[in-house]
């Protein structure tokens, strides 16, 4: 086995392991990476409730940490280095998620459900390839993980209580460390060892060479889309042959998790059994519209208002206010409380911090109204996604009871109430978003902006107060743009943004340097979005830019997962879809725009930005 090839592939980089552990350090270091640790500042409370499967939560845990560390360096530096390694360990336990205890009871807790029984140890891995680029940064994230199985002993309270009085649990997952004192608590461990300690160092390698020597197609796997190389084996990764990165194609390719059951090659032959392929992750998908519904309901009766202007209530108190059953309210308050909207204490229910950002109908970031166009609007109209699937058309008629030309009218514009909620709506799912896109990349040299569709100027006024020098026209439909008001904030920004009614299909475009669609393409099949890049690229002078704001797709069109939902709502409500960069570098292209560039964002909206040749 050729082992210093897969290293040495990263000697001429800059590579930084965005982690503080102590243990990973240890085993890169051993493996013999040179690296520069910068611990991510990245808070680790992504809403567990919100993954399909806890490895998924883990990769995107390690994801952004990853991308906290090359973004802040690439800002204080305006040089991100060349690679940026994040992770992060999980224990699972029958469906749940162990992460470190906070206290030596909440060791106790952990390490009494593990007691006698076999738990997965999942770690997510990351590496960001970055590249700076005029001012800008460019990042392609690779993801995978690692699982090993561990079977505890019984543990005695006594024995139990040693081992947490030794200090040790309180820094890892599981409140446990297989390497030290924990070890004697395992009576058996299936898999990696080093992935339970904290990095998945073969599978790691592996990644590498994938990364750095992509197979030729022709020695790829026939089973497409397994993201495993077809050997167990590093080979083949000498110096001479090997493709840099943005060669063969593997760069930025987000690979699909796997599902339990295709982790290895060699393991093909093994039939499934629900011990090795455990229902967890299909049972969880079960549930997932009940978890939106839960969601829908209690923003519905809003109840995350209620707990911040009275909170803590009791489910009696909670029942009372909104004149629900009692029983009823306290399901949904535990259902919240269980997917980590709100904490139950014994003086009653309280809004987590994730609540009180994004769920109160009146934050500043709330998705209380987008939220509600989804269980008003996307709601029914998914009910009949498998006539969607079938009749390749959107099933406005049977959702709705109204033609398909009609429906976005009756939807969003129906009236000044559905008007306003819809604004709301589009306003909190860019602004969310609104300073990740704003800054993703320098856009200093621009005077003049014109936010075409920009609604309520959500991005127009964070692009005012990042750049004080632009001025931003935001061109909407004139039914839009007579409510806009309604939403300018009381900075100085508001000087710097005004408003032009109008119809970007028709109408002249506003004199720019810089033209910007946020959540517009989208919203159109191809044709349209030619049509429309094609006034844009007339108006746009030679050296002038175009920003887009969407959510990108992966390559291979399978991940990201708010991506991906995000592309099915749009085909299920206008026959449209999310695009990968390459699909739009082409749209793009094919209108004169070049040097098309991306950042992801990991939130509502990704950012892409092109120069009128
Ligand atoms: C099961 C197990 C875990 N760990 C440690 O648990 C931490 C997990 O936490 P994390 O959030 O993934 O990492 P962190 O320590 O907070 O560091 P960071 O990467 O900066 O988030 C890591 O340390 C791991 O080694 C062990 O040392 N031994 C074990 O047997």
């Amino acid at each position: 086995m050729v082992l210093y090839p897969v290293m040495r592939k990263l000697l001429d980089k800059r590579v930084v392991l965005a982690s503080a552990s102590p243990r990973r350090q240890e085993i890169l270091s051993h493996a013999g990476l040179r690296f520069t640790v910068v611990p991510s500042k990245f808070k680790e409370n992504l809403s567990k409730a919100s993954f399909p499967t806890p490895y998924a939560y883990a990769m995107e845990t390690a994801k952004q940490k990853a991308l906290e560390v090359a973004r802040r360096m690439h800002q204080k530096d305006l040089r991100a280095p060349d690679i940026v390694i994040g992770a992060d360990t999980i224990v699972a336990l029958e469906g749940l998620i162990l992460e470190k205890p906070v206290d030596k009871t909440d060791a106790y807790s952990m390490l009494s459900r593990l007691s006698g029984k076999e738990h997965s140890v999942f770690t997510g891995v990351a590496i960001v390839q970055c590249s700076s680029q005029g001012g800008g940064l460019d990042l392609d994230v690779s993801e995978f993980y690692e699982e090993t199985r561990v079977r505890f002993s019984q543990l005695s309270e006594e024995l139990l209580w040693e081992y947490i009085h030794s200090g040790e649990p309180l820094d890892k997952a599981g409140g446990y460390g297989i390497q030290a004192l924990g070890g004697m608590l395992v009576e058996a461990i299936h898999g990696d060892f080093h992935n339970v300690v904290g990095f998945p160092l073969n599978r790691f390698c592996k990644k590498l060479a994938e990364l750095y020597h992509p197979p030729r197609p022709e020695d790829r796997p026939r089973e497409k889309q397994d993201s495993i190389p077809a050997e167990d084996t590093f080979d083949g990764l000498g110096d001479s042959e090997g493709a840099g990165p943005g060669q063969g194609g593997a760069r930025g390719d987000r690979r699909r998790p796997r599902a339990p059951g295709r982790e290895h090659a060699k393991d093909a032959d093994r039939k499934p059994s629900v011990e090795s392929v455990p229902p967890t992750a299909v049972l969880e998908l079960i549930d997932g519209y009940k978890v939106s519904k839960a969601l829908f309901t209690a923003c519905k009766m809003k109840l995350f208002d209620l707990l911040r202007d009275k909170g803590p209530l009791s489910a009696l108190d909670v029942a009372r206010k909104i004149g629900a059953s009692e029983g009823g309210t306290g399901q949904l308050l535990d259902v919240c409380a269980g997917l980590g909207l709100l904490d139950k204490t014994e003086g009653g229910y309280s809004n987590t911090p994730l609540a009180t950002l994004y769920l109160l109908s009146d934050g500043e970031y709330s998705l209380h109204s987008f939220i509600m166009t989804q269980e008003e609007v996307s709601w029914p109209f998914f009910s009949y996604l498998d006539f969607a699937v079938r009749e390749g058309t959107v099933q406005a008629q049977r959702a709705m009871g109204t033609a398909g030309e009609d429906h976005y009218q009756e939807s969003f514009y129906k009236n000044r109430e559905k008007k306003l909620q819809f604004m709301r709506a589009m306003h909190g799912h860019t602004k969310v978003a609104a300073r990740q896109v704003a800054t993703a990349f320098d856009l200093s040299g621009f005077t003049s902006a014109c936010d075409l569709g920009g609604c309520t100027g959500a991005l127009a006024y964070e692009l005012a107060r990042q750049y004080p020098g632009l001025k931003v026209t935001v061109f909407d439909l004139p039914e839009v743009i007579e409510d806009a008001v309604c939403f300018q904030p009381h900075g100085p920004e508001a000087g710097q943004v005004s408003f032009v009614p109008g119809d970007f299909f028709q109408d002249t475009l506003p004199e720019a340097d810089l033209y910007i669609l946020s959540k517009i393409l989208h919203n159109w099949p191809d044709d349209k979005v030619h049509q429309l890049l094609s006034r844009i690229s007339r108006s746009c002078k030679p050296g002038g830019g175009l920003l887009v704001a969407e959510q990108l797709l992966d390559e291979d069109k399978c991940r990201p997962l708010p991506a991906l939902m995000m592309s099915l709502n749009m085909t299920v409500l206008f026959q449209a879809r999310e695009r990968s960069l390459s699909e739009y570098r082409s749209l793009l292209q094919a209108h004169g725009f070049t040097d098309v560039r991306a950042v992801r964002t990991g939130s509502t909206s990704d950012a892409v930005l092109a120069t009128r040749a």
